[in-house]
């Protein structure tokens, strides 16, 4: 057995564990980055990247099929499922091997491969090979799908989840997805508009991360509309059957029967804790075993340990997991002076289309929380630009605390989601009010229009003594 004395041990090499490396480096040299599986990233490899390649091609094949609405016509255009998942792969090959790279240029006594378990609070086992002795440590594990019990069992390799799709020679006839969250609508509209014959099976009526009751009904019409979404399902079976899945679910009190070539499980994800033996680490757990972290220190408790990225969030994202990554790196190195940074306004982005932004707190959060709010609404089918490109489908809410008029969050399902969704976090950084939010300048035409009639709307709702004039569609078209 090896031994290795460290001032900071990061469990996993993925987005956060490569930031906290980089942060800690600045303030030692004696490092060490513990990663038992492949370089190269969740995000890259079998996470946003590839997703948004499998939806590039998707958004492609869709424009071709509704050219027709402007008048351009398109003779028997086909979708070639080889080539579709030839260059998702290739393209996908690419960005890992940017992120391979940068491991490879660490210097060797950087790195160590194998699974790293806690043996004691800051003793590490690697594998059977090394003991690390490290002073401080940052878990940055990541997280993996969750899978219905027994399924694995009973499927077998006819059970795929994300990594599987973006491994893919072909697009298969048909697939069932478990779990309308956002890999289950991106994956499955990606894959419905190339070819594949989808049934997303959701749960409760939930759509991704959305909580207003009317951006809900818009994104129901919405995919309800292109896909076979049964958003409502109960008793869902999935049996193994010659060349597939025979899935068997309930709806409105109407059993249905449907056989599928996979069984893709996008049912939420869970943190990669399970095999750390967090036990041994000394560290306070919660009533279900999971260490509180604080956010802007990243540290757990009053202890020598960190924690990065989807191993310890409620906000399993890539920016989020950077930061994160920063924090916890920058104070397992500057331990015991360990300082609190500043965190960013909440943004998260769904690549459907039309795409999902949230924004701030949500409409179920301000609720739950009994904060005085108001609501401003658009819907986008009369929204000048977005008509004109035929993209007129979807609802934006933007929330004001009443009282104080300041911009609390939104939740969005239309043109433009990323754009505005941007927009948006960057005035809740700036703790800006609706009216600041107003005085600022709107283009025309743009969809940023349409954000303007929503926060007009709000405006109105909030100070009615001070409200903007009403729109005049007659001025500006179609804003
Ligand atoms: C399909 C999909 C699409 C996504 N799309 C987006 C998107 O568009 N935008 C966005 O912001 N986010 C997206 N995400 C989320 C984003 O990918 C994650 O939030 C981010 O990659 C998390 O990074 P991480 O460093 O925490 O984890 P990871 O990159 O998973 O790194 C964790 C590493 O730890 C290693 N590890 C685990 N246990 C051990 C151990 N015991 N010992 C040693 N090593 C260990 C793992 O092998 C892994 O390499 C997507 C995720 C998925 C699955
Ligand atoms: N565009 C992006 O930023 C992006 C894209 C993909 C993934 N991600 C990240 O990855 C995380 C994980 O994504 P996810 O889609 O796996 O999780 P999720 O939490 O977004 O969605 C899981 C969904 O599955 C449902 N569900 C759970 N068990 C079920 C069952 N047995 N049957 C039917 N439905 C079931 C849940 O109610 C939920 O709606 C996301 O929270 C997100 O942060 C981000």
């Amino acid at each position: 057995m090896k031994r290795l004395a460290v001032d900071v041990a990061i469990i996993g090499a993925g987005s956060a564990g490569m930031t906290a490396y980089r942060a800690a480096l600045a303030h030692t040299d004696k490092v060490v980055v513990i990663e038992s599986g492949d370089y190269g990233t969740t995000c890259a490899r079998v996470g946003c990247m590839p997703s948004k390649l499998l939806i590039a091609a998707a958004d492609a094949a869709h424009a071709v099929a509704g050219a027709g609405l402007f008048g351009i016509r398109v003779d028997g255009y086909a979708v070639d499922g080889k080539a579709v998942m030839r260059r998702v792969r290739d393209e996908r090959d690419r960005f890992v091997r940017f992120v391979v790279d940068a491991v490879e240029s660490w210097p060797a006594r950087h790195k160590l491969h194998g699974r790293a378990r806690f043996v004691a609070p800051h003793r590490l086992q690697v594998g059977d090979h090394t003991e690390v002795e490290a002073a401080r440590v940052v878990i940055a594990t990541g997280s993996s799908p969750v899978l219905p019990p027994g399924w694995r069992e009973r499927l077998g390799d006819r059970l795929i989840v994300n990594d599987d799709v973006f491994s893919w020679q072909d697009l298969p006839r048909s697939v069932a997805v478990t779990g309308a969250g956002v890999i289950g609508l991106e994956l499955s509209q990606a894959l419905s508009r190339l070819g594949v014959q989808v049934r997303l099976l959701g749960r409760n009526g939930r759509i991704g991360p959305l909580t207003d009751p009317a951006v809900m009904e818009a994104a129901h019409a919405v995919f309800t509309g292109e896909l076979g979404f049964s958003p409502d399902t109960t008793q869902v079976q999935a049996k193994r059957e010659d060349n597939g899945v025979r899935v068997d679910y309930t709806e409105n009190g109407i059993q249905y029967s449907e056989h599928v070539d996979f069984m893709l499980v996008a049912a939420g994800r869970r943190a990669n804790l399970h095999d750390l033996d967090l036990q041994n680490a000394g560290l306070g757990l919660d009533e279900v075993g999971v260490p509180r972290v604080d956010r802007q220190t990243g540290r757990i408790g009053e202890s020598h340990v960190f924690m990065a990225g989807d191993a310890g969030t409620d906000t399993p994202l890539l920016h989020e997991a950077a930061d994160e990554g920063y924090l916890a790196g920058d104070n397992a190195g500057r331990y015991p002076q360990v300082q609190p940074h500043p965190r960013r306004a909440p943004l998260g982005i769904m690549f459907t289309d039309p795409q999902i932004a949230m924004v701030g707190v949500g409409h179920a959060a301000l609720t739950d929380q009994g904060v005085r709010f108001e609501t401003g609404f658009v819907d986008f089918e009369d929204q000048g630009r977005s008509r004109v490109m035929a993209q007129n489908r979807g609802r934006l809410a933007v929330y004001g605390e009443a009282g104080t008029g300041r911009f609390l969050g939104a939740e969005m399902i239309g043109p433009a989601a990323e754009h505005i969704g941007h927009l948006l976090a960057w005035a809740l950084q700036q703790h800006q009010t609706v009216l600041q939010m107003l005085a600022s300048p709107f283009y025309h035409p743009t969809v940023e229009e349409g954000l303007r009639t929503a926060l007009r709307d709000l405006e109105k709702r909030l100070r009615p003594v001070m409200a903007m004039p009403d729109d005049c569609m007659g001025c500006t078209p179609g804003t």
